[in-house]
């Protein structure tokens, strides 16, 4: 007897896309399964996003304590309650763990605990948590099962036991000297965040700059607010062999342009990109195309090869960043309803957690200058900014690249506080399509650090005549 249940539609992975998917379908009476192994709500909320930024809360907190005499509030002695840090942030996710069961319950989307692999175009077989299996049709499938740390293959790494960010997040100490591997966006964010929490922090990264991905003037901006942090930095580095274990000692060989060194430290975190969690769930059985990275192959429209099967997230290789996630939900929910909405050309920003936080829109210079498209641009020192002579936060600055044949605004970056919410202003007015001039002469309230953008725009160089 065929023990196969059917489905309106099966989602593999409850990522972000695809549990609001789940209660968005279920909500309208669709049959629908959610196939999750490990995190109800998917690793944003569990072991990613909002527990990183959790505990970057409580190491400002501790930052803004260490500083207090600067500002005139004296405090006496102070520890940093690593027990209380864990504590607050696990608090946390089980709220968030209880609204997402609530909205599993809500929507009438059934969440099986369990890992689920493709036997077929059509079918997944769930090896339940909880023993058993189920066998599960979807009339249509959605992938959405993210990715992991890559632990690069490096003598002595994976005998040492590293930490990833997610036990990384569940230290009940601040490391005596905690070395990170990889000055990428979580390399930068937890290695801030310990060394205010009272670690010797080394960054090891093996590129030329922290943040690969952006302009070298960032780079270098970051690489100096780390460093006054206290945080030694190492660029150009690669790590050639580890000795020891992690949270006991470490010892990391490492080659420099200057020569071989050799760090001591007490635990290490790998912080050096993605694997996606496609290996061994069936696709080849499906004939689910996949790239050379193992990134499922998909379209604009988030279709994968199999007119049935959809793929979105960070397995289907949208921006590694939630709110990616998120639209590729609304692309997908949209497309099922008959319409055509499609990735392309949308505006992804990006914020780095640090503080102060690192923040992107749109076009970046190195791409501009790649790609040889001509641009006029303007940088604005954040000591320009108003708002920092009252909280003293002069490290970074903005800019702004403007196109050449019209006003538009093309991209935007800032370093600064808050950088993260000015650089929303700027993409709204980027959506809207209005031209540079309209911020720049508009009344923006003192003293924000907003009201930068105008100086900021004041400096944009006037078009070329003709
Ligand atoms: C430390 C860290 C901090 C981050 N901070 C931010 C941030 O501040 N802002 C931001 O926008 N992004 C951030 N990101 C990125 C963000 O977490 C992801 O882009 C986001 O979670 C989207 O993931 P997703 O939807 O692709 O899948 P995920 O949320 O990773 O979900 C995939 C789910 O599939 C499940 N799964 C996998 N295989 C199977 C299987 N075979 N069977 C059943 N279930 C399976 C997994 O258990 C997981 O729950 C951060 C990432 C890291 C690592
Ligand atoms: N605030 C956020 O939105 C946020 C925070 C954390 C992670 N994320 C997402 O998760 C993704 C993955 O983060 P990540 O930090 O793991 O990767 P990443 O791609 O951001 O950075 C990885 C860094 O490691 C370096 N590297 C690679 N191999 C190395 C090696 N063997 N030795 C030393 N350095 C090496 C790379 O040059 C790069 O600078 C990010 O790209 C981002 O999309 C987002």
């Amino acid at each position: 007897m065929d023990q196969t249940e059917s489905f309106d539609v099966v989602i593999l992975g409850s990522g972000q896309g695809g549990k609001l998917l789940a209660w968005h379908l279920a909500s309208l009476g669709k049959r629908v399964a959610v196939v999750e192994r490990q995190w109800i709500g998917g690793s944003c909320p569990a072991v990613a996003c909002l527990p990183s930024k959790n505990e970057v809360w409580s190491a400002h907190v501790a930052a803004t304590v260490r500083h207090a005499g600067h500002f005139g509030t004296v405090t006496g002695p102070f520890s940093v309650d690593m027990a209380k840090v864990l504590a607050r942030k696990q608090g946390m996710i089980d709220r968030d763990l209880a609204a997402h069961r609530a909205a599993y319950e809500a929507s009438g989307a059934e969440l099986i605990m369990g890992t689920g692999s493709f036997i077929s175009s059509d079918t997944l077989e769930v090896t339940l948590n909880e023993g058993g299996s189920r066998r599960l049709r979807g009339e249509k499938i959605v992938i959405n099962v993210g990715t992991h740390a890559l632990i690069p293959d490096v003598p002595g790494l994976r005998a040492a036991i590293p930490l990833t960010h997610i036990e990384a997040l569940e230290l009940d100490r601040a490391p005596e000297h905690l070395i990170v591997l990889g000055g990428g966006y979580t390399g930068i964010e937890m290695a801030q965040a310990f060394r205010r929490f009272g670690s010797r922090v080394t960054i090891v990264e093996q590129g030329t700059q922290l943040l690969a991905h952006e302009d070298l003037d960032v780079a270098e901006e970051v690489l100096n607010i780390l460093r006054t942090d206290g945080i030694e930095v190492l660029v150009g580095a690669r790590l050639t062999c580890i000795e020891g274990r992690s949270g006991v000692k470490i010892q990391a060989y490492v080659q420099l342009s200057s020569g071989p060194r050799m760090l001591e430290g007490t635990d290490i975190l790998v912080s050096v990109g993605r694997v996606p969690n496609t290996a061994g769930i069936g696709l080849e059985a499906a004939r689910i195309a996949v790239d050379d990275r193992g990134y499922v192959q998909v379209d604009g429209a988030l279709k994968t090869n199999l007119p049935n099967i959809w793929a979105i997230g960070e397995a289907a290789g949208s921006p590694q960043f939630t709110h990616a996630s998120f639209d590729d939900f609304r692309i997908v929910r949209d497309n099922l309803a008959g319409g055509n909405r499609r990735t392309d050309g949308r505006l992804v920003p990006n914020v780095v957690f640090i503080e102060p936080q690192v923040a992107h829109v749109g076009l970046r210079e190195r791409d501009a200058q790649r790609e040889g498209r001509k641009v006029r641009m303007a940088t604005l020192p954040l000591a320009r900014v108003m708002r920092t002579m009252a909280t003293d936060q002069v490290a970074g600055f903005m800019k702004v690249l403007v196109g050449t044949d019209d006003d538009r605004i093309l991209g935007f970056t800032m370093v600064g506080p808050e950088a993260g919410e000015v650089m929303a202003v700027v993409q709204t007015a980027m959506i809207a399509g209005l031209p540079y001039t309209s911020l720049r002469d508009a009344v923006l309230a003192h003293l924000t650090f907003a009201e930068g953008l105008a100086p900021l725009l004041a400096r944009v160089p006037p078009r070329a005549a003709g």
